[in-house]
C-alpha cells in the first residue's frame, strides 16, 4: 500500500507531500497511491511509549495487548515498552516471548517487552536478564515497576550485569521505608485529609542513590515517572557530571496536583502521587531543558471493582496512551520539535527501537508516523477510550489536538481518528 500524504506539515514546517511507499518515506510519488487531504495536520514521527502497562498475561479483565496496542495507535502511538508486571511475572524468557508474540499477532503497535530485574518482582533474587536479551523478544529494558529495586547490592549487580549487551535497567524510584501505608503526596493536602503520605524524599532517595551507583559501574540507569522538584535537581547534577542516566515524566504530573485528591476520587490515585505546583512547574522546566529526557504515559489500566472504590482500597494508577499527546499539547503549546523529540525520538533511543524517532523529511526512513490536528478540542469522553479500562482522569474535560491517522511500517492503523483493525 502506498500512500501520499498531500499538504501535511512536517513538524509544523511549510505544506508538503509526502511520500509513503513500500513502507519507507519516499522521495517519488508512486502511481495508485491512495490520496489522503492533509491540510492542516501536522505528522509526527510515530510516538513511542518506554512504560506502558498492557496486563497481558494475567489481568486481561482491565487490559489485553490487542486492546492496549489500539489504544496506543489511536494515541499516535508506532511502538510501546510493555511493563514486566503481569501475571506471571515477565522474569523469563517464556513470557516475554509471549508478550512479544501477542504484539505482533495484534500488528497495530510495536510491543517491545520489558524485563523484571527480580524474579517475581520480591526483589530478592536477579531474574534471567540474559536468557530474556537473547530471547526473541530482544529485552534491553528491565524494571521492577511497581516496585523499587531498594536493594543496593542488587541494583548494583543488576547495572553491572546489563552493561555487557547495554542493557538498562528502568527504576521505579520509592523507599519503601519511607512510603508505607501512604496514600498520596505527603503535604498540606494530606494533612488536611487526614491521608497517610508519600514524602518526595522517598523518591529522591533512591534517585540519588541510583546515580551514585550508576556512576560507578559505568552502566545505563532509567528513572521511570520523576516526580518531584528534587528529583530534577539530582538529575541536573549526574547529568552535568556525565552519569548515563536518563528521566521520563508522565502528561499527568505535567499537569495534575495532589489538590485532585479533595474530592476522593481514586482515579486520581497513582504512584508516584501527583504533588504540588511547585513540582509541576519543576518537571515543565526539566523537559524542555532536557534534564528530563521524555514523556512516558504510565499506562495503567485497573479493572472498575479495583478503581470505582474507597480511596484506600483503590489500585493505583491512570489511563495515559489516547490523552498523551493532547496533554502535552496543552502544556507546551505546538513546539512540535520538542514534542517530536520527547515523544519519539528520545524514547526510541533509550529503548533501541530503531526504525523509530526518524527524520520524515528524509528518504528512506521507515513509516512510523502519525498525523495531528491541532486546530480539534476534544472532550475526553471514557467510553469512547479504545482501552479496556475507563480510569481516565480527564473525563469531560476539553484537549487540544486530534489523531487522525498512524502508519505502522508504512501500514496505516489508524484512519480519519477510527483503528482499521
Ligand atoms: N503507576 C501506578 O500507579 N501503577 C502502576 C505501577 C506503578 O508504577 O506503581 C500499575 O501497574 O498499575
Amino acid at each position: 500500500m502506498a500512500y501520499l500524504l498531500k499538504g501535511v506539515s512536517i513538524l509544523g514546517a511549510a505544506p508538503t507531500d509526502l511520500h509513503i511507499v513500500d513502507g519507507v518515506v519516499s522521495d517519488t510519488p508512486e502511481e495508485g497511491a491512495e490520496v489522503i487531504d492533509a491540510t492542516g495536520l501536522v505528522a509526527l514521527p510515530g510516538l513511542v511509549d518506554v512504560h506502558t502497562h498492557l496486563r497481558e498475561p494475567g489481568r486481561e479483565d482491565a487490559e489485553t495487548v490487542e486492546t492496549g496496542s489500539r489504544a496506543a495507535a489511536l494515541g499516535g502511538y508506532t511502538a510501546v515498552c510493555a511493563m514486566a508486571n503481569t501475571s506471571p511475572v515477565a522474569d523469563t524468557a517464556g513470557v516475554v516471548e509471549q508478550v512479544w508474540r501477542l504484539g505482533r499477532e495484534a500488528g497495530l503497535v510495536d510491543v517491545q517487552p520489558i524485563g523484571a530485574v527480580t524474579v517475581g518482582l520480591a526483589g530478592k533474587q536477579m531474574a534471567e536478564l540474559g536468557a530474556m536479551a537473547t530471547s526473541a523478544a530482544n529485552v534491553r529494558i528491565f524494571s521492577d515497576d511497581g516496585f523499587c529495586v531498594a536493594d543496593p547490592k542488587l541494583m548494583r549487580r543488576a547495572l553491572e550485569y546489563v552493561k555487557a549487551f547495554d542493557g538498562v535497567i528502568a527504576q521505579h524510584a520509592e523507599e519503601p521505608r519511607l512510603t508505607e501505608g501512604a496514600q498520596m503526596h505527603e503535604g498540606e493536602v494530606s494533612t488536611r485529609l487526614g491521608l497517610t503520605g508519600w514524602p518526595a524524599v522517598a523518591e529522591e532517595a533512591i534517585i540519588a542513590r541510583d546515580v551514585l551507583l550508576a556512576e560507578h559501574v559505568g552502566s545505563r540507569l532509567h528513572v521511570c515517572h520523576v516526580s518531584t522538584a528534587g528529583s530534577v535537581e539530582v538529575l541536573r547534577q549526574a547529568k552535568a557530571r556525565g552519569v548515563r542516566v536518563t528521566a521520563e515524566v508522565t502528561p499527568h504530573h505535567l499537569l495534575l496536583t495532589d489538590e485532585r485528591a479533595e474530592g476522593y476520587d481514586p482515579v486520581f490515585k497513582v504512584n508516584p502521587p501527583l504533588r504540588t505546583r511547585d513540582d509541576v512547574e519543576a518537571l515543565r522546566q526539566a523537559l524542555r531543558d532536557g534534564v528530563i529526557d521524555v514523556v512516558a504515559t504510565d499506562h495503567a489500566p485497573h479493572a472498575v471493582q479495583d478503581k470505582e472504590c474507597e480511596w484506600s482500597y483503590a489500585r493505583p494508577g491512570m489511563l495515559g496512551l489516547e490523552t498523551a499527546l493532547s496533554i502535552v499539547l496543552s502544556v507546551y503549546g505546538p513546539q512540535w520539535d520538542l514534542i517530536a523529540d520527547r515523544m519519539s525520538t528520545a524514547p526510541a533511543r533509550i529503548a533501541g527501537l530503531t526504525g523509530h524517532g526518524g527524520d520524515l523529511t528524509k528518504a528512506g526512513t521507515p513509516a512510523n508516523l502519525t498525523l495531528v490536528d491541532p486546530s480539534v478540542q476534544r472532550v475526553v469522553d471514557p467510553a469512547e477510550l479504545a482501552s479496556r479500562s475507563r480510569n481516565t482522569p480527564y473525563a469531560g474535560m476539553t484537549l487540544p489536538g486530534r489523531i487522525v491517522a498512524t502508519f505502522l511500517r508504512g501500514e496505516a492503523t489508524v484512519l480519519d481518528g477510527k483503528a482499521v483493525k
